[in-house]
């Protein structure tokens, strides 16, 4: 119980398919919110681990077997008769077909078609890490555009790709940015919203940045930096769509900071209704790490370049 109300550990999956649609159920009669649309899942049993709750749920109410799953988001949201804690898995591989073994109607859907069901209010929440890549990639602060191009290939395929340069102008930061985008590249800019809202890029503010504002600003996605659980509430308030939130652990280039820990990380960011991006001593290799706390994947600079 939390407070007066009772509180309820729930696990559930998302069901993906090689074209990106996801499987949506409908809450059969007789259940509470019958009718609202939600991912499948169920409640966590006693002495039950979240991911054999997925298992055993997915396998209860559509007959699959899940072959391969991986956290995506654990969210709190308190409804006015109970608290769930809903411990999001995206299930990248399964066996079976789901069918529909509790009377609960089942449909694909793309992700950009899920408005058009009324569905539960987690579900908007999961959206969120569903749109978005495992990395997000700052440009070195000095690196000059040639060179930036001839690394990119290196970089993960679909990275969210923060253009970082300080030292370029406003002009010669928006051509670049208008050639990169060109190229297909999933851009973040930091300059003036209306150059993100002109290439239809993210925008990403630093602390200071995010701090100033009301609301959130006018920008296709919007990402902000974070130093803890305060930062990433703010962030939320401001309806972000992710946050980076660091630094995780020791770097060259800070030496002597405090640091996170991965402990600290997951205490920030998980139920913190936000993907988070684990930053400061992380790259590639950390992925596993930043799935199992909580983390929607890693952030950095030079370890990516
Ligand atoms: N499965 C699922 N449940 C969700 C989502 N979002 C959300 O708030 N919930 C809530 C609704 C319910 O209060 C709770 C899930 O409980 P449930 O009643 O479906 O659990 P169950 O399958 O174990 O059902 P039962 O045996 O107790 O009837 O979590 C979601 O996306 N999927």
């Amino acid at each position: 119980m939390t407070g007066d109300l009772p509180l309820i550990e729930v696990a559930c999956g998302v069901l993906q398919r090689a074209d990106g649609q996801v499987l949506l159920a409908q809450r059969p009669e007789g259940k509470i919110a019958a009718g609202y649309w939600e991912f499948p899942g169920g409640k966590i049993e006693p002495g039950e681990s979240a991911d054999e709750a997925l298992l055993r749920e997915l396998h209860e109410e559509l007959g699959v077997a899940v072959r391969a799953a991986r956290p995506l988001i654990r969210l709190r949201h308190a409804y006015h008769n109970r608290i769930v804690i809903l411990d999001t898995w995206l299930v990248t591989d399964f066996d079976g077909q789901p069918q529909s073994r509790e009377n609960q109607a089942l449909a694909w859907v793309a992700l950009d078609a899920i408005a058009a069901y009324t569905t539960l209010p987690t579900v908007a929440p999961i959206l969120k890490p569903l749109r978005l890549p495992a990395h997000y990639v700052f440009t070195p602060p000095t690196i000059d555009p040639a060179t930036l191009r001839d690394r990119l290939p290196a970089l993960p395929g679909d990275a969210l790709l923060r253009l970082r340069l300080p030292a370029l102008d406003d002009r010669a930061y928006a051509a670049l940015a208008a050639s990169l985008r060109r190229g297909g590249h999933r851009l973040v800019l930091d300059r003036d919203p209306a150059l993100s809202r002109e290439l239809e890029c993210g925008w990403h503010a630093t602390t200071r940045a995010w701090r100033a504002l009301r609301q959130r600003p006018d920008v296709p996605a919007f990402y902000g930096s974070a130093h803890g659980r305060a930062d990433l509430d703010a962030l939320r308030r401001l309806d972000a769509d992710a946050a980076v939130l660091g630094a995780v652990l020791p770097t060259a280039s800070h030496p002597g900071e405090p640091t996170l820990g991965w402990d600290g990380f997951a205490g920030a960011a998980l139920e913190s209704g936000l993907p988070v991006y684990a930053i400061g001593g992380v790259g590639r290799e950390h992925l596993l790490y930043a799935w199992q706390h909580g983390g929607q994947g890693c952030a950095g600079i030079s370890a990516y370049w």
